[in-house]
């Protein structure tokens, strides 16, 4: 058992507390991290308002991590201590049916442990005061330490700063990836992306790596249109600046529509408004968003009758520990440019101020350093 600093959610709805918490020793298949920095991402908010139907408290949120390896348990062979690794909230095991389909990254192998906040072996690592706290999204990347399962770790080039590459543990690759792996955006298309944070920006950048022709940048938030014209977008858009709906306006300034649109906010009338922005006969929208309990998709079925494609993106579709080392060298090259998402940074006693930045939107990312 070692202690750990960490941000606990205790109850939804409530600030984290700063406390130290007991972190035990990795079990077989797992391995002990520490968390040098790690970035807060809207689904941490999400599930800290209440409205993730997996939601489980108390528990250790953050899932954008960058950390070392300090142990490794029985039968660990992929990493060694010291290694440099990102977090992977989407496991890639490489033998589970999902695994070996090549048609998807969603990992099966432990998903429904990770679901209700445990390792594999149905306990948790973490407690406080002797009562257990539960792991989140496999990663629990706002604590100094934490446990996570060999599968889920993603091997890195040392010499990148693991304080900026803690980005592409969830929303950068997740923008980029969806643009370039789900939708595989051409050359010449036209694209729609719905809100400008850390996802849509991440998408924006996708976008003009695929040398789409014309990129629509759409946020209720003016003050996110100078750094998506930064990253290349051809559009901005305000939806209060229109009178009418935003597809209108859309399909009006696009000749019938765009190729493909992004969903990058969670809104259930935007993620309609995306689909219906989408060319007749061939449109394709991408769902990034992640909505609340209870929330439900509608259009009319004629919407696809008609050609428009509908489909959703986990993780940018990006098999973690296959691919992210080249996302990493990307982000190394400069072709990715990860200092432009960092508009914060802050140790782990001010975290709570990360999520009223975001809240705010007064921030792209919000990076906590340990
Ligand atoms: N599918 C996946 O693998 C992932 C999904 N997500 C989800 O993606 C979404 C975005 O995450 P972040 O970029 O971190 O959030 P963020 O809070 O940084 O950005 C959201 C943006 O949407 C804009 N927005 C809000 N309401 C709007 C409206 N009515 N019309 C236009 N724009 C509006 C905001 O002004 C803001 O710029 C969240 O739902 C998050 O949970 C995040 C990471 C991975
Ligand atoms: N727990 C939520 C679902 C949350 C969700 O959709 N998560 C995304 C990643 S969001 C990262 O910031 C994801 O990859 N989902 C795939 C998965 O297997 O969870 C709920 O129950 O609604
Ligand atoms: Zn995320
Ligand atoms: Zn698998």
């Amino acid at each position: 058992m070692i202690k750990s600093r960490a941000a606990v959610a205790f109850e939804a709805k409530k600030p984290l507390e700063i406390v130290e918490v007991d972190v035990a020793m990795p079990k077989a298949g797992e391995v002990l991290l520490r968390v040098v920095a790690s970035g807060v991402c809207h689904t941490d908010a999400y599930t800290l308002s209440g409205a993730d139907p997996e939601g489980i408290f108390p528990s250790i949120l953050g899932h954008e991590g960058g950390a070392i390896v300090e142990a490794v348990g029985e039968g660990v062979t992929s990493v060694v201590v010291g290694d440099h690794v990102i977090p992977l909230y989407t496991p890639e095991c490489r033998q589970c049916k999902f695994c070996r389909s090549g048609k998807t990254n969603l990992c099966q192998a432990i998903r429904a442990t990770q679901g209700k906040g445990l390792m594999p072996d149905g306990t948790t690592r973490f407690s406080y005061k002797g009562e257990p706290i539960f792991h989140y999204m496999g990663t629990s990347t706002f604590s100094e330490y934490t446990v996570l399962p060999e599968i889920s770790v993603a091997k890195i080039d040392k010499q990148a700063p693991l304080e900026k590459v803690c980005l592409l543990g969830c929303g950068v690759t997740t923008g980029i990836g969806a643009v370039l792996n789900t939708a595989k955006v051409k050359p010449g298309d036209t694209v729609a992306i719905f809100g400008l944070g850390g996802i849509g920006l991440s998408a924006l950048i996708g976008a003009v790596k695929a040398k789409a022709a014309r990129i629509i940048a759409i946020d209720i938030n003016p003050a996110k249109f100078e750094i998506a014209k930064q990253l290349g977008a051809t559009d901005c858009v305000n939806p209060k600046d229109f009178d009418r709906p935003i597809q209108e306006v859309i399909v009006d300034m696009t000749d019938g529509g765009v190729d493909f649109s992004f969903e990058c906010i969670g809104n259930v009338q935007l993620m309609r408004a995306a689909l219906e922005s989408c060319h007749k006969g061939w449109g394709e929208s991408v769902i990034i968003g992640v909505a609340g309990a209870g929330q439900e998709i509608a259009t009319r079925p004629f919407q696809l009758v008609t050609g428009r494609v509908w489909r959703g993106s986990a993780f940018g579709g990006v098999r973690g520990r296959t691919e992210l080392p080249s996302y990493v060298d990307m982000a190394q090259t400069g072709e990715i440019p990860l200092d432009t998402f960092i508009t914060h940074t802050m140790g782990l006693e001010d975290i709570n101020k990360a999520f009223d930045l975001m809240h705010e939107g007064k921030s792209i990312r919000t990076v906590i350093h340990f």
